[in-house]
């Protein structure tokens, strides 16, 4: 898939712009910050709906504007059709085809997004939360009803927080609410749990393979997902549910007492090895860049193989923190097949053939000539 046309109005620095792009590499260049990021930014969020980088959407909001608007012209199975993502500071619309979708999980997965950012590197070294973004955002682009789940499941949890709170307070609780809670968020932690498991069974078998071409053979990686209860991936939702209850009797004096929820997908984790050895606690720092860009590129994989087309990948100043190896790796990979968006200050130390054959756009203080 591509995307033709992108416009932007009221959209962080840029005021209105509106570009046609190549449907294989399109390079955008221009000093520190002049809009760059911000570009690479409003694809993204025409895919997600949300941003990479910041969670308040107020922000991409250009500064004393009431509203934001993005508009994509995007092709997909031989076919065009618009999408459109308009921010107000009364909330957020999206449209497929001019429609307005009532559920932003109606509208994710139209169109499918990588990106790899500088601080993607820190997937493997970073804090979980990193980790679990990633597994929510990869999941909810090729399966839109995870997003539905999780959306249930955050809802249950501030529910059950709110309550533990007031009762760590020895305010006056009737504790069948926790427990009828306590159902209720084990339903959902049950549902996004087995779709966890079911995502990382395909994500490896794309990652293990890139991992081991990319250590030119020397590596074999494996991800194991590290939950909060002790439960096999081959485990029914009968299972899950079961070592779900458990846990949560075992330590509901304990949730009380830090009146917060202890267990659940909001806590899991994925663990990395390369040889047997846990790459956060043991890899080098090269193990480390090499695991992350074998994700990225392992989902670029998993989405062709699920959605039947290649997302769209956007490389927003990252090439330069790659050498030149995992530099040609990742360019050879994509070659031809997926359309690119590279963000730099500068294309030199960047002498792959792929670059060198991309559309040039420079970007000046919210301002972009071709
Ligand atoms: N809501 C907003 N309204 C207007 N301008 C904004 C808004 N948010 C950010 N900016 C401006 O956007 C610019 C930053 O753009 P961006 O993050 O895309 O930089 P960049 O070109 O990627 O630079 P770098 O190479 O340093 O990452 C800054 O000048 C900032 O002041």
């Amino acid at each position: 898939m591509h995307i033709q046309q992108l416009q932007l109005k009221n959209y962080r620095n840029y005021d209105v712009l509106n570009l046609s792009f190549d449907d294989k590499v399109n390079v955008i260049i221009g000093e520190n910050a002049q809009g760059k990021t911000n570009l690479m930014e409003a694809i993204y969020v025409l895919a997600f709906t949300k941003s990479h980088r910041t969670p308040r959407e107020k922000e991409l909001i250009q500064w004393e504007k009431e509203y934001a608007k993005i508009e994509g012209t995007i092709t997909k199975r031989n076919q065009s059709f618009p999408v459109e993502i308009i921010l107000s500071t009364k909330g957020k619309k999206a449209k497929l085809n001019h429609l307005e979708q009532k559920r932003l999980s109606d509208y994710i997965g139209a169109l499918n997004v990588v990106m790899f950012a500088p601080e993607d590197l820190t997937l493997v070294k970073g804090p979980p939360q990193i980790r679990r973004r990633f597994i929510d955002m990869e999941l909810g682009q090729i399966q839109p009803r995870y997003i539905y789940h999780l959306g249930q499941y955050q809802k249950v949890l501030k529910q059950r927080n709110h309550l533990l709170k007031q009762m760590q307070r020895n305010q006056k609780q009737d504790p069948a609410v926790l427990r009828v809670l306590t159902e209720q968020l084990i339903e959902h932690a049950t549902t996004l749990l087995e779709r966890r498991f079911a995502f990382l069974d395909l994500l490896r078998k794309w990652a293990d393979p890139v991992h081991h071409q990319i250590s030119r053979g020397l590596e074999k990686l494996e991800i194991n997902y590290a939950a909060t209860i002790e439960v096999s991936e081959e485990a029914n939702k009968a299972t899950i549910e079961t070592r779900y209850l458990a846990k949560f009797q075992e330590i509901e004096a304990k949730e009380i007492e830090r009146g917060t929820t202890l267990i659940g997908p909001h806590r899991d984790d994925l663990l990395f090895y390369v040889n047997k050895r846990n790459v956060q606690t043991y890899g080098s720092q090269g193990q480390q860049r090499t695991t992350a860009l074998s994700m990225k590129l392992a989902e670029i994989e998993l989405i062709h193989n699920e959605v039947g087309e290649y997302p769209i990948l956007l490389l927003d100043d990252v090439l330069s923190e790659l050498d030149d190896y995992r530099q040609s790796h990742l360019l050879n990979t994509i070659q031809g097949k997926v359309q690119t968006f590279v963000s730099t200050t500068s294309v030199d130390g960047i002498n792959h053939n792929t670059l060198k054959k991309a559309e040039l756009f420079r970007v000046n203080n919210g301002k972009v000539d071709t």
